[in-house]
């Protein structure tokens, strides 16, 4: 029987990927970085202080302060295409795009800010996509990161009458293909240095204390990575916690103040990596590469290597393309 002439078009049933990271302004000035800020740290799941409280001091002190510093410290690292976590999201996803051309439909968005996470499941459904695998790229789970996404997600579908079938990538701090991905990664850059680091510092994003008591996985995500990451590279790694933000207690040791304890400790040749991030961004550009650096050679230091994140290596290509690919057994027709 053949469908009537005005009855919708069928599609195809079609997978997407959506890969998914944090945000960034769409340029480097105040305004910009305030609407930016605004949107990031009204979510809850960044910030777990009650609305009642902390909208006050959003408004009346954060967004009137930090985006003016903040837009200085992006115009330091921003590039002529626009945002380094941007620029290298994109190349991520042409990148995916190519891996997995033929087996699924690749997009990608950003938590906070542009592409959106809505237009992004919007462009997959119209493309036909009937199953879509939401990729997070946090390796470590954490709930101001991976949840926040996923949630992000789930409330697109809310509002659908007709739903895609839904999956997660779930958090890949201890696989073995991410594992095995960094340790390549960094021993290339490190066999690359004019320099033998006497240490290699793991950096990790911060998060309140507070998160850790309450049962949040991921500083315990983090050591396990570290520990993997040390075992495979065969030498003794440094763990911290970076960019802390507010006054509360947040994770130990702080990245800042090992660095600023290196040299007076007798290590005078350092490299830095920041497993965590799947893109370079302002934390690892500015606050590692600049304020990072400075502050190790004004206290005695001699070589400072930031190590590029995973970004979109041929290391981190192959490892996204076995994760994703892996997590959409059942849904690929079997090889
Ligand atoms: C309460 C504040 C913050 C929490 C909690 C937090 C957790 C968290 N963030 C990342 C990854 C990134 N954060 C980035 C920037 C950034 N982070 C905060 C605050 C918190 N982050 C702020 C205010 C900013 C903006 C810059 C600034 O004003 O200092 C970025 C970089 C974005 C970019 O544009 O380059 C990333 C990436 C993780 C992984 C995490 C918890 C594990
Ligand atoms: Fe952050
Ligand atoms: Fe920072």
């Amino acid at each position: 029987m053949s469908r009537p002439a005005d009855h919708p078009p069928v599609l195809e049933p079609k997978i997407g990927v959506l890969l998914i990271n944090l945000g960034t302004p769409d340029e480097p000035s105040a305004s910009a970085v305030r609407r930016y800020l605004a949107e990031f740290l009204s979510d809850p799941r960044v910030v777990e202080i009650p609305k009642l409280a902390w909208k006050p001091i959003l408004h009346g002190i954060i967004l009137r302060t930090r985006p003016r510093k903040s837009a200085h410290a992006y115009s330091q690292v921003w590039t002529n295409e626009g945002s380094p976590l941007a620029a290298i999201a994109r190349r991520q996803s042409h990148a995916m795009r190519e891996r997995l051309a033929g087996r699924a439909h690749v997009e990608h968005a950003m938590r906070y800010g542009n592409p959106a996470i809505a237009a992004g499941i919007h462009k997959l459904v119209k493309a036909g996509c009937k199953r879509i695998l939401a990729v997070p790229l946090y390796p470590q789970y954490c709930a101001a990161t991976t949840a926040t996404a996923n949630d992000a997600v789930f409330a697109v579908l809310a509002d659908m009458r007709e739903q895609p079938a839904l999956r997660t990538l779930p958090p890949y701090y201890d696989d073995a293909l991410y594992i095995e991905a960094l340790r390549a990664n960094l021993q290339r850059q490190i066999d690359a240095l004019d320099f033998e680091p006497q240490r290699l510092l793991l950096s990790f994003h911060g998060m309140p204390q507070r998160t850790l008591e309450r049962g949040d996985p991921y500083h315990c995500h983090c050591q396990k990575t570290a520990r993997l990451i040390s075992e495979a590279l065969g030498r003794v790694v440094d763990v911290a916690f970076q960019s802390r933000f507010g006054r509360a207690k947040w994770l130990e040791p702080a990245t800042d103040q090992l660095l600023k304890n290196y040299a007076r400790d007798g290590a005078t040749r350092i490299a830095v990596a920041a497993p965590g991030f799947s893109a370079d961004c302002l934390e690892t550009l500015e606050e590692l590469g600049i304020r990072g650096r400075d502050s190790f050679i004004a206290s005695g230091g001699e070589h400072f290597a930031l190590l590029d994140c995973l970004n979109d290596s041929p290391e981190s290509i192959d490892m996204l393309e076995r994760l994703i690919v892996r997590e959409l057994a059942g849904w690929l027709p079997q090889t």
